[in-house]
């Protein structure tokens, strides 16, 4: 039996990888063991099957003995261990949902409806470490999944809407304490129909720039506004986050010598915990609507396209339908002005589904199937 330890399972993206893990019986089968960096020694968590009490997760000894170590800890625990046991032998499996690792020579990205056939390559030359995809590529290459398969596409652009969940658990909470913090600015006046709009603006305004108003985690209001800048700068003025959609999708594509270029913008907005997308593709050929439409529907079980009419997006194109459903709606398909070859779409999906913990549990599966 795989003797599979856990890290990071108890927080946001941890917490959803369990979930998904106990609704589909994965604990049968597997020895689970638990670890922590902070409560070493108190029960593990139920999970259906007998588990010991956690274990420390940076002791070197307990990890050497496990076959998988499934990480969602974050990059500097990945930092502070993985040199460390690699160094020591350890020749077990690394599943890891942190970017540290992603763009390592020996580290594959795992998003097996996209590319199994690379993880399958990867595992027969004996590859032992595998990393989540960023979120908004995964989310991305799970709805378009059907024009990378066929080779249609030349360039893309991605325009993010990010949802607060991206930067962790605290700035959800930010959010909603931004949201009740306007609203509470108002509400004498929000009670009386007559009270006239302007002025409830002046003092919602007044209130998101006052400075009181709650911004330790984000920074700056992002409740009744946004944030068109996610994580660091690069020096080509691109934002890591943008840096990311290019270099990790040809990477999980297994085409990193023949790159398709991929470019946008990278936005937080208020959103909970499903990010959204606007592409503009440039297709290689003027390929008719209702073959792209095919191509995109039937690549994958999750996919689901949505009709280009207002009342069908408004519906189902939105974070509020897709969020905790592994759904990834894609929608606002049509031609653009400037010709045939230019396609627009925008798709939505969980972040912490698809975007972080579905991968790293479909890839200990292929792992049992081995
Ligand atoms: N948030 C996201 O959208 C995505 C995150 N990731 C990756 O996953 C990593 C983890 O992200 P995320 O899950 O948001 O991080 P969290 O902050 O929710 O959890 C990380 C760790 O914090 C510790 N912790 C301390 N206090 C608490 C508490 N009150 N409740 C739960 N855990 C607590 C736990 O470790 P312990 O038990 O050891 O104390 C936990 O494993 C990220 O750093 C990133 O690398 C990847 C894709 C998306
Ligand atoms: N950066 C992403 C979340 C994330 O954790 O991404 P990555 O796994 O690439 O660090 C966001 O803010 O929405």
């Amino acid at each position: 039996m795989l003797k599979v330890g856990f890290v990071g399972w108890r927080g946001m993206v941890g917490s959803v990888l369990m979930q998904r893990m106990i609704e589909d019986g994965d604990f049968s089968g597997i020895e689970p063991i638990f670890f922590t960096t902070s409560q070493a020694g108190q029960p593990g968590p139920d999970v259906g099957v007998d588990v010991p009490a956690l274990k420390d997760a940076h002791d070197l000894e307990a990890l050497k003995a496990l076959d998988v170590i499934i990480t969602c800890q974050g990059g500097d625990y990945t930092q502070a261990v993985y040199a460390d046991l690699r160094g020591e032998g350890w020749k077990g499996y690394w599943i890891d949902a942190a970017s540290t690792l992603r763009m390592a020579d020996d580290a594959t990205i795992v998003l097996d409806p996209v590319n199994r056939k690379v993880i399958d390559e990867q595992l027969a030359r004996g590859a032992r470490t595998f990393t989540g995809g960023n979120c908004t590529v995964s989310l991305m290459m799970m709805g378009l999944g059907g024009l990378f398969e066929s080779d249609m596409v030349e360039w893309m652009t991605s325009m993010t809407y990010q949802a607060a969940s991206g930067s962790g658990a605290k700035h959800m909470r930010e959010l909603l304490n931004q949201m009740g913090t306007l609203r509470d600015s108002v509400a004498t006046e929000l009670a009386d129909p007559g009270s006239a709009i302007l002025d409830i603006d002046r003092q919602v305004t007044a209130a998101m720039r006052g400075g009181d108003f709650p911004v330790d985690n984000f920074g700056a209001p992002l409740a009744g506004s946004l944030l068109p800048w996610i994580d660091s700068k690069l020096d080509n003025g691109q934002s890591r986050e943008e840096w990311k959609g290019s270099v990790e999708t040809n990477k999980i594509l297994g085409r990193q010598d023949n790159p398709i270029p991929i470019d946008g913008l990278c936005v937080r907005i208020g959103a909970m915990r499903s990010h959204s997308q606007a592409f503009t593709i440039k297709l290689k050929q003027d390929v008719p609507l209702d073959e792209i439409e095919e191509r995109i529907a039937t690549h994958n079980d999750w996919v689901k396209l949505i009709p280009n009419d207002k009342d069908a997006t408004n519906d189902s194109l939105t974070p509020a339908a897709a969020t905790g459903t592994l759904t990834v709606p894609v929608g606002r398909l049509r031609k653009l002005a400037m010709g045939g070859e230019y396609l627009s779409a925008f798709s939505v999906g969980d972040q912490l589904l698809w975007g972080a913990a579905e991968p790293l549990k479909r890839m200990l599966k292929i792992l049992r199937e081995q």
